[in-house]
């Protein structure tokens, strides 16, 4: 059991890692967070652990990889702001075991990776990357040969979520017929059509885009078998998560001419940061368009996603909102003038809610406003009291049998 008190302001540690924009700083300082830390890279290891002991919020982008291991070392971590989409880099319900919420930007960058994506497969099918890559060497390959346009193609896409949908309308725009691939049934936009499955959707797509989250059901998705499903001279594009394709199977098909190309923003292995080699049996190959997981990094998008996320957290930490968290019940609270906030999270278990409550019997409390929520393995109990109360309903609440963590807010 963690029990946690609120602080002043002045006192809550924030640490961003991974060179997170200024836009977050700001949005922190401008709601009165003054004790923020910057940091250019991710962190990782005895390292991690050693910074994060007397955090209270911790941003990260997708380097980061926030462990069980990582979560018991960090006593005072109250939440935790992916600066991007994915939530795969943290073990979301180690997380929750230690009453940590944690906070994504679903939305902030979907339109920079589908833009990519779209230029990608346009320059991969005039064979840009070989042209530029030969002329950088000397050489002048002015041909026809292998250079189509994109208009009229079918392009498949693989997850029809927020980035996928979004491809498939620009796609359409451009002349294209989309064709995808879900595990959930989805609204078609424009003259989008659902296949069947993967197998058909890799028959008949001349470019295959991946949209994927990193999942179990993810992983290596794109295999052998599949890459040797697409029709010949096809085109593979990755900007969701290296662990979706083999890697050497592409390789291997690119060195045989069985696609046309490929561009991959996303590695099984990825440099820990700029210094670092990346290394890939990717390199080399002219016909393949490598980019360092930049999907989502263009200045709007770094922008928005500073201010969604790190609003999020001050919510989080200003009222206990945690609307739109990842992994914890969502609660959307109204403000609480002149009353103090308790926060109680605890094993959503029989009995622990009457207990709750009990404290506030045994001790006459009054309680001022009370809100529930709670999701398979959590509750989350916020009871606003008069201030002279607080003190002793927090301590008491710390003891029930059953919480994960417990907060005052002011
Ligand atoms: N390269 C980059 O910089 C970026 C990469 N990403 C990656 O892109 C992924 C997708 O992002 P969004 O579209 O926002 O996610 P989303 O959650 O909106 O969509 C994912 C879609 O994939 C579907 N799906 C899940 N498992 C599947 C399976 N086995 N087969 C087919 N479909 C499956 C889901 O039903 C959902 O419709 C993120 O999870 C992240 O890993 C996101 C942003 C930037
Ligand atoms: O920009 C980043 O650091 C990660 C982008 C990404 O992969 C995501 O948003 O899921």
């Amino acid at each position: 059991m963690t029990k946690t008190t609120s602080l002043d302001k002045g006192k809550i540690k924030f640490l961003l890692l991974e060179g997170i924009h200024p836009s977050a700083v700001e949005l922190l300082q401008a709601s009165g967070y003054t004790q923020v830390e910057v940091l250019p890279g991710a962190l990782e290891g005895e390292e991690l652990k050693a910074r994060l002991a007397d955090v209270h919020f911790l941003g990260i982008r997708s380097r980061t990889q926030l462990t069980a291991e990582v979560f018991a070392a960090a006593p005072k971590l109250v939440a935790v702001g992916a600066f991007c989409i994915g939530t795969n880099q943290i073990d979301l319900d180690a997380a929750r075991e230690h009453g940590v919420a944690a906070f994504n930007a679903p939305y902030s960058n979907t339109r920079s990776v589908a833009e990519l994506v779209l230029a990608e497969a346009i320059l991969l099918l005039r064979g840009v990357p070989e042209k530029n890559a030969a002329a950088h060497r000397g050489g002048w390959l002015k041909t026809a040969e292998n250079a189509f346009e994109i208009r009229g193609k079918t392009l498949g896409i693989v997850g029809y979520g927020s980035i996928g949908a979004q491809l498939s309308v620009l796609a359409e725009a451009l002349g294209m017929h989309v064709v995808f691939h879900d595990v959930v049934a989805k609204l078609p936009l424009g003259n989008a059509r659902q296949a069947r499955s993967l197998n058909e959707l890799l028959g008949q797509a001349d470019i295959v885009s991946l949209h994927v989250p990193e999942l179990p059901s993810t992983q290596w998705m794109m295999g052998e078998a599949e890459i040797a499903a697409m029709k010949p001279g096809a085109i593979l594009i990755n900007a969701s998560r290296g662990t979706v394709v083999v890697i050497e199977a592409l390789a291997a098909a690119l060195r045989e001419r069985r696609l046309l190309g490929a561009a991959i923003d996303v590695f099984p292995k990825e440099p820990k940061s700029n210094k670092d080699e990346f290394l890939s049996p990717l390199r080399g190959l002219d016909n393949v368009i490598l980019t360092p997981h930049i999907g989502g990094s263009t200045m709007e998008a770094q922008a928005n996603i500073g201010v969604e996320v790190a609003e999020k957290l001050v919510r989080y930490s200003d009222n206990g909102t945690t609307t739109r968290s990842v992994n914890f019940p969502e609660v959307a609270l109204p403000a609480h003038p002149g009353k103090h906030r308790l926060l109680h999270i605890h094993r959503n278990v029989p009995g622990v809610l009457s207990a709750v409550n009990q404290v506030f019997a045994d001790h006459r409390i009054n309680i001022a406003a009370q809100y529930l929520q709670t999701n398979d393995k959590v509750g989350y109990v916020v009871t606003d009291v008069d201030a002279a109360s607080s003190d002793v309903a927090h301590e008491a609440l710390a003891k029930v049998p059953g919480t994960i963590k417990s907060r005052v807010l002011f």
